[in-house]
């Protein structure tokens, strides 16, 4: 393309999406995210860039996800997702930061030099999936991706309300049309199919209840569960809650994040004892369950809890299939509970990776086993599974024994029923509940497996976040000076101490994590060591307090 044309990038640019604020903005751990009202300059540059990139992926598409998932309503952003259905090269991310920050005047030499730079061919086809979540700002910010998009030629293709995992979905079957159909249907038919198929080779026995009451987080996630619940036949009973009607804000004390970190139940929900409760977040790309007992104590089964259920029941089903050879592998980050990671390795006898926070660290490391399981605590995650495991699992259901094409033919069904793109709460959901059925295992049974460490989450505010630096998938803290002499020092009064602190990518703030063997001694140990945040790396405001 001349640089002439991309005239029209300016007259859009000041037309309709002017930048209106000097703030800085960065591509985080989870692409933009910021107040709604500072980003509709941000998303249509994005538009711009994935034309740019899909052009270099030689006009496969790209997505454009609109959502600040977990934030409060008043936020939004919006993330880029890679051919294969990832998230967006990490090389990338600079250049996105780039765009999104220069002045309307230097928007058009900037995307020249940007497509130099990356050497994109200008006269090539381009695709761009856009999707958005239930933000009211959402519909506003999807179209000034779609003139990013137009301004540079590119094809927009407007997938309107769906969770984040459906785009990543449907980026992926756009690009490679042996994963699925590019639609929401398409989602359905595959991933809530599988879930049927698996379900008439396993009856439900023992504890297990088909009941599951959901916590939609009054998000998109909840919606679409409520289009799956009615094509349900009994193989499972969604009650749900939170779905965003009735004045029900979008994850205000409720979602995935609130019931998390705060370890308490949502608004929202009717609780019945010993009921499982499934918790999603606003954009439906995280998912922990929870019950409440009959002294409405909370007791909480997060990301590392279902990661742990999921690997344990796919290394029977490789066992079953004599398939052993097939590596099978977890990937957790520094928050997985440490009782977590010593049930894995000591009970399971599967190998862990720990990988620095953002789901594409984990992704990434989960791509090295021939099944990759990975989880956040937080409840992102899912299962990858390498060409060689897929073709040999094919093969053992068409040729194994008896009992051996059984346990493949579930594999494959469990298989079809992971979204490998991304961590997808709905297709969590089914594989969960799928595990749970396959043992006739009630929420209790399934919290047997381990005790977790108590453990707390603090946040401290300091005036430059990037003044603390890590190392060792963050374990371990290299400035400011001193900071990490200091935690040892703390930690080593507690039994079974555990603490690290980082910057976080979404948020300005710097997070401190602790666990020790009690809640109380859990709670005392993340204190301190906020506080020695906020001594030593310039904390601001009011010093953080030992709890009373
Ligand atoms: C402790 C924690 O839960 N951190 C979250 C949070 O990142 P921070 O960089 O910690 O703000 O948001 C990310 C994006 O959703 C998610 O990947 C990550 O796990
Ligand atoms: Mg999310």
């Amino acid at each position: 393309m001349p640089p002439s044309s991309l005239r029209v990038v300016y007259a859009f640019a000041r037309e309709m999406h002017p930048k209106t604020s000097d703030v800085f903005i960065q591509y985080g751990t989870a692409g933009f995210r910021t107040k709604a009202i500072l980003l509709e300059h941000v998303v249509y540059r994005m538009g711009l860039l994935a034309v740019i990139r899909s052009r270099v992926k030689n006009g496969r598409a790209i997505g454009m996800m609109i959502t600040a998932s977990h934030n409060l309503e008043p936020d939004n952003g919006v993330k880029l997702i890679d051919p294969d259905g990832e998230m967006l090269e990490q090389s990338w991310e600079e250049i996105a930061t780039r765009l999104a920050n220069v002045s309307d005047n230097d928007l058009e030499s900037t995307t020249a030099q940007v497509i130099k730079e990356v050497n994109a061919d200008m006269s090539l086809k381009a695709a761009v999936f856009i999707g958005m979540d239930t933000r009211y700002t959402s519909p506003r910010l999807a179209a000034a991706a779609v003139h990013g998009v137009i301004a540079l030629k590119g094809t927009p293709k407007e997938f309107g309300i769906v969770t984040t995992p459906m785009l990543h979905f449907c980026v992926k079957c756009r690009n490679d049309n042996t994963y699925g159909t590019p639609t929401e249907e398409g989602y359905y038919e595959k991933i809530v199919g599988a879930f049927k198929n698996i379900r008439q080779k396993l009856p439900v026995t023992g504890e297990y209840n088909t009941t599951l009451y959901v916590d939609g987080a009054n998000g998109v996630g909840g919606k679409k569960l409520n289009i799956i619940k009615k094509t349900l036949d009994g193989e499972l009973d969604l009650v749900l809650y939170n779905l965003g009607g009735n004045g029900g804000k979008l994850n205000l004390n409720c979602g995935a994040d609130f019931v998390k970190v705060s370890q308490k139940p949502p608004v929202g929900v009717e609780h019945a004892p010993f009921q499982r409760v499934a918790s999603l977040d606003g954009d439906g790309d995280r998912i922990v369950y929870y019950y409440l007992d009959d002294k409405e104590k909370m007791h909480l089964l997060d990301g590392d809890r279902i990661a742990t259920l999921l690997a344990s029941y796919i290394t029977e089903l490789l066992k079953a299939c004599y398939a052993e050879e097939l590596r099978l592998g977890l990937v957790q980050t520094a928050y997985a509970n440490g009782a977590s990671t010593k049930y894995i390795t000591e009970d399971l006898k599967v190998p862990v990776t720990c990988v620095k926070t953002g789901v594409k660290h984990l992704h990434h490391a989960a791509l090295s086993y021939d099944v990759g399981v990975y989880f956040e605590a937080n409840g992102h995650g899912t299962v990858v599974y390498s060409e060689l495991a897929k073709k040999t699992i094919r093969k053992i259901a068409e040729e194994g024994d008896v009992e051996q094409r059984k346990a493949a033919s579930l594999l494959l069904n469990f298989i079809d029923m992971t979204n490998e793109t991304v961590g997808d709460a709905i297709s969590d959901l089914f594989l969960v509940e799928t595990v749970l059925c396959a043992r006739g295992h009630n929420v209790r049974q399934w919290m047997t497996a381990y005790t977790d460490l108590p453990c707390r989450q603090l946040k401290v505010t300091v005036q430059d976040r990037n003044a603390i630096s890590t190392a060792d998938a963050e374990r371990v803290c290299t400035s400011p000076e001193g900071l990490q002499t200091r935690i040892n020092e703390l930690v080593s009064g507690y039994k079974s101490g555990r603490s690290f602190v980082r910057p976080s990518g979404t948020e300005d703030v710097v997070r401190v994590y602790a666990e020790a063997d009690t809640q109380e001694s859990a709670d005392k140990l993340a204190a301190e060591v906020a506080q020695a945040v906020f001594d030593l790396a310039g904390g601001v405001g009011e010093r953080p307090k030992l709890p009373a």
